[in-house]
């Protein structure tokens, strides 16, 4: 198995924040979603990966050559959305397809074209007068247009409205039909990580709280409906979360089957319940 990202005991310490020892793997041909709070430290770890900030400590690997020593070699190879356009006011597409074409050895004009068209950018306008979607949407453009193996997405389609932000998981699960290429995506909004996502990874204060395959977790997870002594019948380490109210209690569990066969009545669940059972629930 190959790995786009190897990420290995990542460490930074800010006034007030600490990243512990964040490890997790990108396989190659997949996406994975990166999950967490406002906060919770998902930018830090892009821009540690990146090498944008100075991290304290880790390994990072990025197809499987340390990201420092090779940067130069790697960076033609990775495209990057964050949730800013960076795009000079005063350019207009023509201008910015010719910059790229200088910048990206493999830059695909027919693609940029494709793309822009699709997403009905101007061609005309400067980029101060496209609206913050557009800008997005030029972004992710750029981002497809020189044939990167990864794509690494921080909040880029969070300002998008529903309908182009699902052309664009479109595109996302097009992109990957290349099996080399893999997309790493923070986002706060889950349902497109459910979409779209192989892999989700869920940070909390600085802390992986858990990296693993989506559909494994979503299908092994469920809310048991039961009273309150009924929770003894349920291992501790099965227990996500609870939540009690006035009519019983609601026990997320990690093992559904095994509770389903001892005759448990339980509830499907998907990765926003997941997570709001993670953070909230009580142990
Ligand atoms: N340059 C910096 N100096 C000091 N603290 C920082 C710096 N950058 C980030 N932090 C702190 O690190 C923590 C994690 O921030 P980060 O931007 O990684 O979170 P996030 O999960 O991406 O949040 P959001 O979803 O709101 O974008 C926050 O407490 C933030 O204040």
């Amino acid at each position: 198995m190959t790995y786009a990202i190897e990420v290995n005991n990542l460490n930074k310490v800010y006034d007030g924040f600490e990243l512990k020892d964040v490890c997790f793997k990108l396989e190659t041909g997949t996406i994975m979603g990166i999950v967490g709070e406002n906060g919770a430290g998902k930018s830090t770890i892009i821009k540690g990966i990146l090498d944008l900030i100075n991290i304290d400590s880790g390994d990072i690997k990025i197809f499987g050559k340390d990201f420092k020593e090779n940067a130069s070699e790697i960076k033609k190879d990775i495209s990057v959305v964050f949730d800013e356009s960076y795009f000079h006011d005063n350019l207009k597409l023509p201008d910015i397809d010719k910059i790229m074409k200088n910048i990206y050895p493999n830059w695909d004009k027919n693609k940029f074209l494709k793309y822009t068209n699709h997403f009905k950018l101007p061609n005309n306008k400067r980029v101060k007068d496209f609206s913050r979607g557009m800008k997005m949407k030029l972004s992710i453009a750029v981002a497809l247009s020189h044939n990167a193996k990864l794509l690494i997405l921080d909040e880029a389609t969070s300002g998008l409205d529903p309908v182009v932000r699902d052309e664009i998981l479109d595109i996302f699960l097009d992109y990957i039909q290349n099996e080399d290429c893999s997309i790493l995506i923070a986002s706060h909004i889950t349902s497109d990580l459910e979409k779209v996502a192989d892999y989700i990874t869920f940070v909390n204060n600085g802390k992986i709280i858990f990296s693993e395959n989506k559909d494994e977790l979503i299908y092994n997870s469920g809310v048991v409906k039961c009273s309150e002594k009924d929770i003894d019948k349920i291992s501790k380490e099965d227990i996500v979360g609870i939540r009690k109210n006035t009519f019983g209690c609601e026990v997320m569990v990690s093992d559904r089957a095994k509770y389903e066969n001892i005759g448990f009545v339980i509830d499907k669940t998907n990765l926003e319940e997941i997570i709001l059972f993670k953070v909230r629930g009580q142990k």
